[in-house]
């Protein structure tokens, strides 16, 4: 590696400069664009539709020109065959005729060889070149040459005595200056410096299932998002209509990577938790883990058929109906025959509650058709539109729907769950096969929230349920359908207010996720009055949308019900699945990706692994790969791509200090450094105890770089220094605890500290 002469550095400034006035340019002709459509509307519904959509496309493609412009330019290649390209984060064209391209967009497959040629497999390449641009300024430019003979050197001007050969894939100057940098709390692209077997991952066919196997800190979140950007670059036309899920563990980490995929200039895609996954539900609470455990087995799929056919049933009994026609009765028959046309459409059961009730009606109508010829006025006929008359009038009368109202009801499947799961009956019907035991632990009152382990039933109930009809009318809906149907549009009308004030704000990206949709805000928003515009704010809104593609981060904790409804979600089963089997914690996640796999896809799906730790120094993965024997001797932990020289730190401290003195190191630890995050995990009974410790201790910039949060809610992030307090709570807290203690010391990019009550923990005793 030689650093280049002030001459090189001057040429590459300048067209560093060309490109940003370009930039410039194509941001000013995209607001035009984009500012006459708020001028042009024909004031029709259509037309305004039209220019909502326009000022959109153009409003999206604007912020991608706005975030490409932090290091534009990354990069150059040059050629064994005399050519000369830059590569960065988007393509630019020179303006008028010949459209000569300035700037190759990194996912361009000719882009290609920046990520993975090498010295023994230059692929065409003579020099990669990496350019440190910040503030439209290059700062420093740094070569590898992949190919030195003297004729190609010589067209470069390069002396062969003068150039190093490229070992690594990339630049390592780039990569460690990346790796090294303080974190911000949100996760920063990785186009300047992803490595071979990340691009070979980002770059691979779009169709099958691919899961991405890889320890702690592989890039493997990295790599998932940047292969969304590839493959929507690369397959716009197949996927930009039907949009990309991400699915993610929680929130938090979602907002952690929000940023990622604007800032590589790709909006069409939708972020969601398992929690969102089901239009109009958010679920943040989780179950006990031994609930979870039984609310995840693929069991509860039959357990909810059931409870739907507990809906279903008949009594046994004639059902008496008043009516302002007089006393009418259903038999037991009828009823039977009612149910069995009902289920021969194989319709969802509120669908086919339209089937169940014509021949409920028809019945009601022929009764008082026969009381009409046994009674006075019986010397008249009673004509076909008689009948007709009698069927509406019939299904007009209140009366006659409240003693309606028990039979096949309409229900949300909100409904159906709270009623199943607080009411012993009907579970004892629906699940005859889960232990007594089990179904005591699923039951709870009916006004409790639902949980993230409820997510997935409800999505089962969905399928099974079907939507509520458009225009059902007065009907015998069940009370829990009516309240929901209720909650449901105060939550509309609640979430367009929230709406127009941040419409009013002027306020288009205010969760700082640039215009990446949040389920469950855009479900707030009422379809038919705010025109929802892009694929990613439609999809979102509508549980049966099936997308192009779909990537599930930390998809080890997916619980066979949970990957059944992830499932439902891409009927093409094109999905990146990333995760690392030795983190799992969740009570219901299997052990294996063939398990969790193989009924869904059979043996159809690849495995690509990721080996490399970027995120840990070797001092921290060393101790997290002592913890990784505790759980599978078999298991090996990622090897570091770095060492800082920096050893973690134990200290044994009273179980009853153990908060104050987290909150002391957290404040000593902050004081050494004036950026970087601190991350304090704790068991979760300490949680709230060392939040006030740590909140009292500091001032409020240091709090504002300070998290603390149990393993499970750290999931996925990392942070420059963790305190881990407590770790045999963490360990003895679950049946997955080791793995919970191996996920806590993998969170560090810098340093680690560790403050336990007993011993040293056996992981760290020598
Ligand atoms: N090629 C790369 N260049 C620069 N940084 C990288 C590269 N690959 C990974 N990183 C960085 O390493 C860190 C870990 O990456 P990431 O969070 O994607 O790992 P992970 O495998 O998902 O980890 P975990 O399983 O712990 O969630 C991030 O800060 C990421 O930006």
């Amino acid at each position: 590696m030689i650093t280049l002469s002030d001459r090189d550095l001057r040429e590459e400034q300048q067209f560093v400069s060309t490109l940003y006035r370009r930039l410039d340019q194509m941001r000013d002709q995209t607001t035009s664009l984009r500012d006459a459509y708020l001028r042009d509307s024909d004031g029709t519904p259509g037309g305004r539709v039209q220019r909502d959509i326009a000022y959109a496309h153009h409003a999206a493609t604007l912020q991608s020109l706005v975030l490409a412009e932090d290091r534009l330019c990354f990069g150059r290649l040059d050629t064994a065959a005399g050519e000369s390209v830059h590569i960065g984060r988007l393509g630019i064209f020179e303006e008028g005729p010949g459209d000569r391209q300035l700037l190759m967009d990194w996912r361009a497959p000719s882009a290609r060889p920046f990520y993975v040629a090498t010295a023994a497999d230059p692929l065409g390449l003579v020099r990669r070149r990496h350019l440190r641009v910040r503030r439209r300024v290059v700062g420093a430019v740094t070569d590898e040459y992949l190919d030195v003979r003297p004729e190609l050197l010589a067209r470069l001007g390069v002396e062969t005595a003068d150039v190093a050969r490229a070992d690594s894939p990339a630049g390592e100057s780039a990569l460690l200056a990346a790796l090294n940098a303080p974190r911000t709390g949100r996760m920063a692209d990785i186009v300047e410096t992803i490595q071979g077997e990340q691009d070979a991952i980002i770059r691979a066919d779009r169709s099958g299932v691919l899961v991405v196997q890889g320890g702690p800190g592989t890039g493997k979140t990295a790599v998932a998002l940047h292969r969304v950007a590839y493959l929507l670059y690369n397959h716009r036309d197949q996927l930009a209509n039907r949009g990309v899920l991400i699915i993610g563990p929680n929130r938090t980490f979602l907002e952690y990577i929000g940023q990622v995929l604007p800032s590589l200039g790709e909006n069409a895609v939708v972020l969601s938790t398992l929690g969102e996954l089901v239009p109009g539900v958010r679920a943040e609470a989780v179950d006990e883990p031994e609930v979870a455990a039984v609310k995840g087995r693929a069991q509860m799929a039959g357990v909810i058929a059931n409870a739907v056919l507990d809906r279903q049933r008949m009594p046994r009994v004639p059902v008496p109906v008043p009516s302002a026609q007089g006393r009418l009765e259903l038999s037991p028959e009828l009823l039977a025959r009612a149910q069995r046309r009902a289920w021969g459409g194989r319709a969802p059961h509120n669908r086919a509650r339209a089937s169940f009730l014509r021949v409920v009606f028809n019945d009601l109508a022929r009764q008082v058709a026969a009381r009409h010829r046994r009674g006075l006025g019986a010397e008249l006929p009673w004509t076909a539109e008689d009948a007709a008359d009698t069927v509406t009038a019939l299904r007009e009368d209140e009366a006659v729907h409240r003693a309606l109202a028990p039979l096949w009801p309409l229900l949300t499947p909100a409904a159906l769950l709270r009623d199943l799961l607080s009411d012993p009956r009907r579970l004892a019907f629906a699940a005859p096969d889960l232990q007594e035991r089990q179904r005591a632990a699923l039951l709870r009152p009916a006004s409790a929230p639902f949980t993230v382990s409820d997510v997935p039933l409800l999505d089962e109930a969905a399928e099974l349920l079907g939507p509520l009809p458009a225009d059902r009318g007065p009907g015998p809906a069940d009370d829990g359908a009516a309240r929901d149907y209720a909650e449901t549009v105060l939550d509309m009308l609640a979430g367009e207010e929230a709406h127009e004030d941040a419409e009013a704000a002027g306020d288009t990206a205010s969760d700082g996720t640039g215009g990446i949709v949040d389920a469950a805000t855009l479900l707030a928003l009422q379809a038919d009055r705010v025109a929802l515009t892009s694929t990613a704010e439609r999809a979102a809104t509508d549980r049966e949308w099936t997308y192009g593609h779909v990537v599930v981060d930390e998809a080890q904790e997916l619980s066979p019900m949970a990957w059944r409804a992830v499932m439902r979600r891409c009927p093409l089963r094109s999905m990146t699945l990333v995760g690392d089997t030795a983190q799992a914690s969740d009570p219901a996640a299997a052990r294996s990706w063939a398990r969790a796999l193989r009924p869904h896809v059979g043996d159809r799906w690849r495995l690509a692994e990721l080996t490399v730790n970027y995120r840990t120094p070797g001092e921290i993965s060393d101790l997290a790969e002592r913890v990784l024997r505790r759980i599978d001797p078999g298991l090996r932990a990622p090897t570091a791509v770095r060492r800082t020289g920096v050893r973690p730190w134990f200290r044994r401290v009273p179980a009853e200090k153990l908060t104050a003195v987290a909150a002391q190191s957290a404040a000593e630890e902050l004081a050494q450094s004036a950026e970087g995050r601190l991350a304090v995990l704790v068991p979760p009974g300490l949680r709230a105890a060392a939040a006030a410790a740590v909140a009292a201790g500091l001032d409020r910039a240091a709090r504002e770089r300070v998290d603390v949060l149990t393993v499970a809610e750290a999931k996925g992030l990392e942070f420059d220094v963790v305190l881990l307090v407590d770790p045999d709570a963490i360990e003895r807290g679950s049946r997955r605890g080791r793995s919970d203690v191996y996920v806590a010391i993998t969170r560090a990019t810098q340093r680690l500290g560790v403050l336990h009550s007993g011993p040293t923990p056996a992981w760290a005793a020598d």
